[in-house]
């Protein structure tokens, strides 16, 4: 038999999402030699498939339906929506039309080597690409991300379903979608074909959209979407799903609900199967891998990202990647931290939170004082809308999450994130000023809500 033949190399990064790319490069830059391997496009789901594409569809849907807000301030206004330029801008200035020579080159110009090709581990520091093997003196980072996945619903499997793969690459909308899944994902593209004149039904199993987030933010957006024209199920169980030359047919609960195409935006799965993960010492079938603070998750083995389950948000895994790099480089820190981890899903109203939820405090003991508010001065002036909910910890008088559920909320909670990092006690926020009228300024009068006790 002839010997496999073996590249040495300093580190090994086995799937180039956002944080496996932040690491490649960031390790190259410091001197190691470091081999990045990518299956797929070097950047991942985000600039492909996901936050990027999306983000630019949703940019034009808002200003598309800005125009009809024309009439409740008084004139009149006319648009004429156009996906081709939306199609055209995501194929041209977004996604390269799904090529990444400017992201490999960037990856090369900054000292690493790349291979594309699907990598297994077979071994501590060692990862195969076809007949060649790797072999990582200091070790491999993991960033190998997720895929989007099916849920197990009798005759979907068999049919032209979309996923947000294809729903970001469309030239043409269609007349009518079904979204299954009422999550970030659904709940995004959902907005954005309704607002380009697709009829929408979101169908949800969970009892409102976007569970992972407080009820009252849910109740928002679910009534934004019933003004928009969106029809929402929420608590709604797809029993079969028929596809044939008129369109699809899913089966929920006792009616059919029928549309021209399905988008099925129901959860992801994380890419961790047949990836050699028992060479490592961790076994096969897992849904996530645990990691330490310095996102070790074994001999030789960081990972980072989507796979850590920590959240699937880009920024987390080049946070996750900065952390991993300072590990190998042999800093001191500072580790990985999640009390102040932020997310925003760009809907209208955008729903950006920070930190923990009403319950998640609950359920971890704390004893919770909340605050809540509406937007305000400026939220009525543009008559908007929304609201603030604060989570505040009363025996140590400091917030631990909060949300915002506003024009620009991802924005206004930046105010948050610092308040819920740095642990800066309720009585100081208090004492701040507070621009008149800024949505900012709704802070204050939910911080004025909560109510801390004597002690
Ligand atoms: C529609 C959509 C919208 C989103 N919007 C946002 C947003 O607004 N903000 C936000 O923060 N996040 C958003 N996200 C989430 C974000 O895209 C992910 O959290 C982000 O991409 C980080 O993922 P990752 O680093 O784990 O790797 P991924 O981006 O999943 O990349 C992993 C890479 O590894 C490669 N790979 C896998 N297995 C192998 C193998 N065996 N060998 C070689 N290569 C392999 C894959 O081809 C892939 O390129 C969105 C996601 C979607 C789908
Ligand atoms: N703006 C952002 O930051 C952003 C945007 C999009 C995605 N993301 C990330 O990507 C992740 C994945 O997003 P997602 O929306 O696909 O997943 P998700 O898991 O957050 O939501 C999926 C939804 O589908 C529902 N669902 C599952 N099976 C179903 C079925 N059979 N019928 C009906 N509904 C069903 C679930 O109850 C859930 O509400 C998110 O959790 C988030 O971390 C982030």
């Amino acid at each position: 038999m002839p010997e496999t033949p073996e590249v040495d190399c300093d580190v090994v990064v086995l799937g180039l999402g956002p944080g496996g790319e932040h690491a490649a490069i960031k390790l190259a830059r410091a001197g190691l030699d470091v081999i990045g391997i990518e299956d797929r496009l070097v950047g991942g789901e985000c600039p492909y498939y996901g936050c990027v594409p999306s983000k630019m569809m949703i940019a034009a849907a808002h200003v598309i339906a800005d125009v009809h807000k024309v009439a409740r301030f008084g004139g009149t206004a006319h648009v004429d929506p156009d996906w081709g330029a939306v199609a055209r801008r995501i194929r041209d200035e977004a996604t390269d039309d799904w090529d990444d020579a400017v992201a490999v080159k960037r990856l090369e110009d900054n000292g690493a080597r790349f291979v594309r090709g699907r990598g297994v581990l077979v071994g501590p520091g060692q990862v195969r690409v076809g007949g060649t093997t790797y072999a990582a003196r200091k070790g491999v980072v993991l960033n190998t991300g997720t895929d989007p996945a099916a849920p197990p619903v009798e005759g979907l499997a068999g049919t032209p379903y979309w996923t947000n793969r294809d729903a970001v690459a469309l030239t043409e909308l269609p007349r009518s979608l079904v979204v299954l899944g009422g999550g970030p994902i659904g709940c995004e593209f959902a907005q954005v074909f309704a607002r380009y004149g697709v009829e929408v039904t979101v169908v949800e199993v969970a009892d409102r959209l976007i569970a992972v987030e407080e009820p009252e933010a849910s109740a928002l957006l679910e009534k934004a979407f019933a003004d928009e024209g969106i029809t929402v199920l929420t608590g709604a169980s797809v029993s079969s799903v028929r596809h044939d030359e008129s369109g699809f047919t899913l089966r929920v609960d006792q009616r059919d609900v029928v549309a021209d195409k399905l988008l099925v935006a129901a959860g992801r799965q994380a890419n961790l199967d047949h990836i050699g993960l028992d060479t490592v010492g961790l076994g096969e079938g897992l849904k996530v891998v645990e990691t330490d603070e310095r996102m070790r998750a074994g001999d030789k083995l960081w990972a980072v990202g989507d796979i850590t389950g920590k959240g699937a948000y880009t920024h987390v895994s080049m946070y996750q990647a900065a952390v991993a790099v300072r590990d190998i480089l042999g800093e001191d820190g500072p580790w990985a931290d999640y009390r102040a981890v932020p997310h925003v899903t760009f809907t209208a109203p955008e729903i950006a939170s920070v930190g923990l939820s009403e319950k998640a405090a609950r359920d971890q003991g704390i004893d919770v004082a909340i605050g809540t508010g509406d937007l305000g001065a400026r939220g009525w002036l543009a008559k908007e809308e929304g609201m603030i909910k604060l989570v505040a910890d009363r025996e140590r008088g400091v917030l631990v999450g909060g949300c915002v559920v506003s024009e620009a909320g991802g924005e206004i909670a930046s105010f948050l994130e610092v308040a819920v990092h740095a642990e800066i006690p309720v009585a100081t926020l208090l004492t701040m000023h507070f621009a008149y009228p800024t949505y900012h300024r709704a802070l204050e009068h939910a911080l004025k809500d909560i109510d801390l006790g004597s002690s």
